[in-house]
């Protein structure tokens, strides 16, 4: 079992490249199964999210090529219509099967998805999308199987602007006839990337980013060439290293408009953050301000950086308190960063984070970003940090090591 290793103290100073996202490389490139032809998709990170999902395209029948960020999809043989068990229960973003294959074959068969274990996380908004369209569900267990002989347009209102069921039911909607209305939509800048890439292919979606998606359907799409758009969430994390060791960094490939309510709450702690074309300078001089956080859906401060932020509230003055309400149970990093000295103490959905003295500790990734929160304490602690089960960390940052090595942090992977 790999495990990483990081002698924490240490300043960080020069640049870090932003690779392209995972949460809208993935659903990207499902939906490249919706084209006849070929694909080929540019800045898709080498993950372990994205070679699982690599897995389940050729074992549709799909031919793929990936290399050096590039991945070619070839559809012009797909001749399965189930996603193999196995691999579907390896991540969330599998479940896009459901609306690329609905949308364009009329029939998928997947099992329920895994990803990281955050909450419930059920797929009933998914489904009712997919009913509303005219799909046949059948469930047996964990299987889930939707068949349409045709799909029709609908309004679909969702309970909760869900990024999963959002994504889903736009890629099953660009493909059924007449039009469809998505309200209350999820407004994730990877729901406007998916949508793009979409419209490339031919597809007729309009107002991705707000919260009324319409969709016109088209008979088919044609694969095309897509560039993915930089991760907000690993520029988060990255932005996040530099302020909690202190340091100077400039964090290129930045969309900059996609993190501003991360900015907002750096700025507010008294972090210096110069915006260019390019991505960010942090420049970070303790003391730090304690602020509150509340996760919330896009434009609201993202979850996926809840965990990196807590990290960083442990190294203020003062309390914060961090409020969690898009997952029911995201809070897995709390007792780790604890073995490390924090002092955080969970009442419901909130916690309060006091300023700490972080000490290393061998510690353990209870998900991704739980994972890349004790990367980042790691970095600020004195002495040595392990964390284990790493396998999480590497489902979203590609090459993780290298990167903060090369801005002169001592971390490395070692095999055990
Ligand atoms: C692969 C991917 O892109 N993952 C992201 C996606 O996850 P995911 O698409 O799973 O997140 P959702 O936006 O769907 O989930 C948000 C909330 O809605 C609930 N819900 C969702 C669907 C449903 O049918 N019923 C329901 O109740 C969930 O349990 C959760 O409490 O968006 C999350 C919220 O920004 C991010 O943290 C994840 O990194
Ligand atoms: C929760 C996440 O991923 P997933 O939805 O793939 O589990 C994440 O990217 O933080």
């Amino acid at each position: 079992m790999k495990r990483i290793i990081i002698n924490g103290g240490n300043k960080l100073g020069g640049k870090i490249g932003i690779s392209g996202a995972k949460n809208a490389a993935l659903p990207v490139i499902m939906a490249a199964l919706m084209g006849q032809g070929e694909s080929i998709l540019y800045d898709v990170p080498h993950l372990r999210d994205v070679n699982n999902l690599i897995k389940i395209l050729n074992a549709l029948g799909a031919k793929t090529e990936f290399k050096d960020n590039r991945l070619l999809v070839n559809t012009n043989a797909l001749n399965k219509l189930e996603v193999p068990a196995k691999l579907a229960t390896q991540m969330r973003a599998s479940y896009y099967a459901l609306g690329a294959l609905l949308g364009r074959y009329g029939e998928v068969t997947t099992t329920l998805p895994g990803g990281c274990k955050i909450g419930r996380r059920p797929v009933d908004l998914h489904l009712k999308g997919f009913k509303a369209l005219g799909a046949e569900i059948n469930r047996d267990g964990c299987i889930i199987n939707l068949q349409a002989d045709k799909l029709i347009g609908d309004k679909i209102y969702l309970d909760y602007p869900s990024v999963g069921a959002t994504m889903n039911i736009m890629m099953a909607a660009t493909m059924a006839q007449g039009e469809t209305m998505i309200e209350n939509a999820a407004k994730e800048p990877e729901i406007v990337d998916l949508a793009s890439y979409l419209n490339v292919m031919g597809a007729k979606v309009k107002g991705a980013g707000t919260n009324l998606i319409r969709i016109q359907g088209v008979k088919k799409l044609q694969g095309r060439e897509y560039t993915i758009i930089p991760d907000r969430i690993e520029a988060g994390t990255y932005i996040i290293s530099a302020a909690i060791t202190n340091s100077q960094l400039y964090i290129d490939n930045v969309l900059v408009e996609h993190i501003n309510s991360l900015l907002a709450k750096l700025r507010e702690m008294g972090i210096k953050i110069k915006e260019d074309v390019n991505g960010v300078e942090v420049i970070a001089n303790k003391p730090l301000n304690a602020v509150d956080i509340k996760t919330l859906p896009y434009p609201g401060f993202a979850t996926d950086l809840q965990a990196q932020t807590m990290a960083l509230l442990t190294q203020v003055k003062g309390q914060a308190k961090v409020t969690e309400t898009v997952f029911e149970d995201r809070f897995g990093h709390v007792s780790q960063l604890k073995k490390m000295g924090a002092k955080i103490k969970v009442e419901g959905n909130a916690a309060a984070v006091q300023n700490s003295n972080l000490i290393g500790a061998r510690v353990k990734a209870t998900d991704l970003r739980a994972g890349a929160s004790l990367v980042l304490a790691g970095l600020a602690a004195e002495g040595q940090t392990e964390i284990e089960d790493i396998y999480h960390i590497k489902r979203g940052y590609e090459d993780i090591t290298n990167k903060l090595t090369n801005v002169g942090a001592k971390i490395k992977e070692v095999e055990q």
